[in-house]
């Protein structure tokens, strides 16, 4: 059997030599010739996988290690017999540390005594809007739902009966802490597509803060440099971006934090996804699951941190900043943003390509000295490992 897969797949070899020979090729640049004879291909979200790549291939399994299927042409697939499989959740907790941090260094940067004070609208609440949200939840932030989808769903009894309570996109968009976490949809009643635009973005004050981990194309980026070009703009920090890895530098210019589509890239939720797609093949060639990612997560050496009872939010947002600063990967993007277009968009994938290993929040462990059980479980509910 031959497997062509994207290099930038993490344990390649640990996962799926058994099953064959491993081409690895370029995933941006994959071309018809180079995936023709293979009868699995395996991709992260930069391959536009269609009837133009594999028409007249032998492939017969396709799997991407990636939460978003945008790049996936499902419905030519399916006619064609060829079967799909996506790594759903598999670096939703990734995402959300990434929010937190973010969220975490805003209220530093705006000298708030009591972060949870703020609301947060969470725009999409699947498994990463909704984790999130069970998160600042419990660290007592207001959390505002907006899932049209989800609500019409629960409406017509088909989502689980629950008492998740649902807003409308314009009450997302009045909450102190906007984040945007929906699915890239071009077509339909929920479409995504330029879900935020000229009209949505001018309804935002400049003491809002605006995330987007979800996709580029959920904002409209013409309209959203127009914003943020006026004096009462909010303050945007981006991870994902029109046409990239052709990102508009005049953007990156004017947004408070811009990183190249890493929220989802700590080692957890790379090696997660692989083990999804090595499952789903598992399953698909009716052979048995032997292998599991545990076996390849190397233990991150534990680092301790240490607070006194008196540490209050500075203690969980300092254990936050410890674990993942985003400054870091917004200034490596700036840095190499000199150069001329190509140049650009090269330095965008080399970025992601050499990405550092990056531990979740589970790597940290939280030596509390006379803190309050209440303190102990906040830490625990972000994911920390907690003495006290
Ligand atoms: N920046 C990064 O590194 C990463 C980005 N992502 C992106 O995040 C997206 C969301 O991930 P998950 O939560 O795991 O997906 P999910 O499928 O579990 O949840 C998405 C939610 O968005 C809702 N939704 C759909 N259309 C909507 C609309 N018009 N308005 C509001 N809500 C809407 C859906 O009903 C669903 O509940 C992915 O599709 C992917 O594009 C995912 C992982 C990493
Ligand atoms: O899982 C997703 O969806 C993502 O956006 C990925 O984290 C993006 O990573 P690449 O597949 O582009 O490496």
């Amino acid at each position: 059997m031959l497997i062509v897969a994207d290099e930038n797949i993490p344990l390649l070899d640990s996962f799926f030599s058994d099953f064959g020979d491993i081409r690895r090729v370029s995933g941006r640049e994959l071309s018809p010739d180079q995936v023709r004879d293979a009868d699995v291909l395996l991709v992260r979200s930069v391959t536009q996988v269609n009837r133009g790549l594999l028409e007249g291939s032998r492939v017969r399994f396709v799997g991407t290690t990636t939460i978003g299927t945008d790049h996936v042409d499902q419905f030519w697939l399916e006619s064609q017999g060829i079967h799909f499989c996506a790594a759903p959740g598999c670096n939703a907790n990734s995402v959300v540390e990434y929010v937190l941090a973010v969220a975490s260094l805003h209220a530093s940067r705006r000298g708030l005594s009591n972060w949870a004070r703020q609301s947060v609208g969470i725009v999409g609440a699947g498994n990463v809007g909704g984790l999130l949200a069970q998160r600042l939840e419990r660290l007592g932030f207001t959390v505002v739902l907006c899932d049209p989808p989800r609500q019409q769903a629960q409406f017509d009894g088909l989502d689980e009966p629950s008492a998740t309570e649902f807003s409308s996109l314009e009450q997302a968009l009045e909450c102190d802490l906007v984040t945007l976490h929906t699915p890239l949809t071009r077509e339909g009643e929920h479409r995504t597509y330029h879900l935020l635009g000229a009209q949505e973005l001018a309804t935002l004050r400049p003491d809002q803060l605006l995330i987007n981990s979800g996709r580029g194309e959920v904002i409209n980026n013409a309209d959203l440099l127009a914003r943020l070009q006026q004096p009462d703009a909010p303050t945007v920090v981006l991870d994902v971006w029109e046409n990239e890895p052709n990102i508009d530098p005049q953007l990156l210019q004017q947004v408070w934090l811009g990183t190249p589509h890493i929220a989802g890239y700590s080692l957890e939720g790379k090696v997660h996804g692989t083990e999804t797609i090595y499952r789903a093949l598992s399953r698909f060639l009716g052979l048995p699951v032997r292998k599991q990612a545990g076996q390849y997560l190397p233990q991150p050496p534990l680092s301790k941190l240490a607070f006194t009872s008196n540490a209050g939010d500075d203690a969980i947002q300092q254990a936050l900043h410890n674990c993942y600063d985003p400054r870091r990967d917004d200034a490596r993007l700036r840095l190499s943003m000199a150069g001329d277009e190509q140049q650009r968009a090269q330095a965008f994938d080399r970025l992601r390509k050499e990405y550092p290993v990056r531990r979740e929040c589970s790597s940290l462990k939280i030596q509390l000295k006379g803190s309050s059980k209440s303190m102990g479980e906040q830490f625990r509910s972000l994911g920390f490992k907690v003495n006290i």
